[in-house]
């Protein structure tokens, strides 16, 4: 099939910039990504990951250059097809598990009001209890939020995300505060409702190992130009877009930028003379 045939990729971009400012965060990312990928990010602490998934979400709006999904630009507002997770979640501390995944779906449904009334709320409660006992919370539906543990928040934070069913899941760090062992348990969470809801997925994290194991596709942000005399005048862009997965095993090169914990380190800059 030649070029001009092809389908619409779920998101596409070409020649994508994002400033704030005079500030050039992101610049030259150009990107196709098809349904059911899972694509980890990582890259240096403040080269604009989280401002990347934004642009995703719809929180922020790009500068310059395209961001398609399905085709067409990429509304400018957060929508139902696209749900995010971070690493710290605000839930609302008054309401129950339950009541705060069903509150998701009030707000999303009865933006204005925040309530639904009746049938509409009857069937906002079964899909939350749907949602939690697909995250393995269904035993703590009437738990508060500061009587769960680190892990369960995070259970609550996708039960939330997953509520409109998105296509899309956005993940910042989504287990980056939490223990090893429930890191583990969390992975296979992910990758069953990644696998099950059929899931496209972009995940930020600065374990370079945990991308690779849970992504099928890693994407390492950085800032390759550099000005001294204009510090905010290049931004940070793709500079390995790897296939990845278990079996798979990170090149030397980014080995080499992973200190013992497995997290990742900016390369040695290349100066603009
Ligand atoms: N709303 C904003 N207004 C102005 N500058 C911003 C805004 N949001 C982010 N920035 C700047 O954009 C740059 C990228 O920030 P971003 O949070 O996207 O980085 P990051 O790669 O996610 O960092 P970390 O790994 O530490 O979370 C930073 O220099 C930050 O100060």
């Amino acid at each position: 099939m030649s070029q001009t045939e092809r389908q619409p990729a779920l998101l596409e971009a070409q020649h994508l910039e994002k400033r704030y400012g005079d500030q050039l965060v992101l610049e030259r990312l150009s990107f196709r990504v098809e349904r059911g990928e899972f694509v980890t990010l990582v890259g240096a602490s403040g080269c604009g990951k989280t401002t990347f998934l934004k642009l995703l979400l719809g929180t922020e709006r790009i500068s310059r250059g395209s961001l398609r999904l399905d085709g067409r630009p990429l509304p400018d507002e957060p929508g139902p097809d696209r749900g995010v997770v971070f690493q710290k979640y605000s839930v609302f501390p008054h309401l129950s598990v339950l009541g705060n995944v069903t509150m998701a779906e009030e707000l999303a449904r009865s933006p204005l009001l925040g309530k639904l009334y009746g049938a509409a709320r009857r069937r906002a409660r079964d899909n939350a209890v749907a949602r939690l006992t697909e995250v393995g919370l269904a035993g703590a539906l009437e738990k508060y939020p500061h009587e769960l543990s680190g892990g369960m928040q995070q259970r609550l934070a996708i039960a939330q995300a997953l509520m409109m069913k998105p296509r899309i899941l956005l993940l910042d760090e989504p287990f980056g505060a939490l223990d090893p062992g429930i890191r583990q348990d969390m992975h296979g969470l992910i990758t069953r409702l990644w696998r099950e809801q059929q899931l496209t997925i972009f995940m930020i994290t600065h374990d370079v190992k945990e991308a690779f194991a849970l992504g099928t596709r890693l994407w390492v942000f950085d800032k390759v130009r550099h000005d001294p005399q204009a510090p905010n005048a290049y931004g940070a862009t793709i500079t390995y877009d790897l296939p990845v997965g278990a079996q798979q095993r990170p090149p030397e090169a980014l080995v080499e930028r992973l200190d013992a914990t497995g997290r990742f380190h900016p390369t040695s800059q290349e100066t603009l003379t």
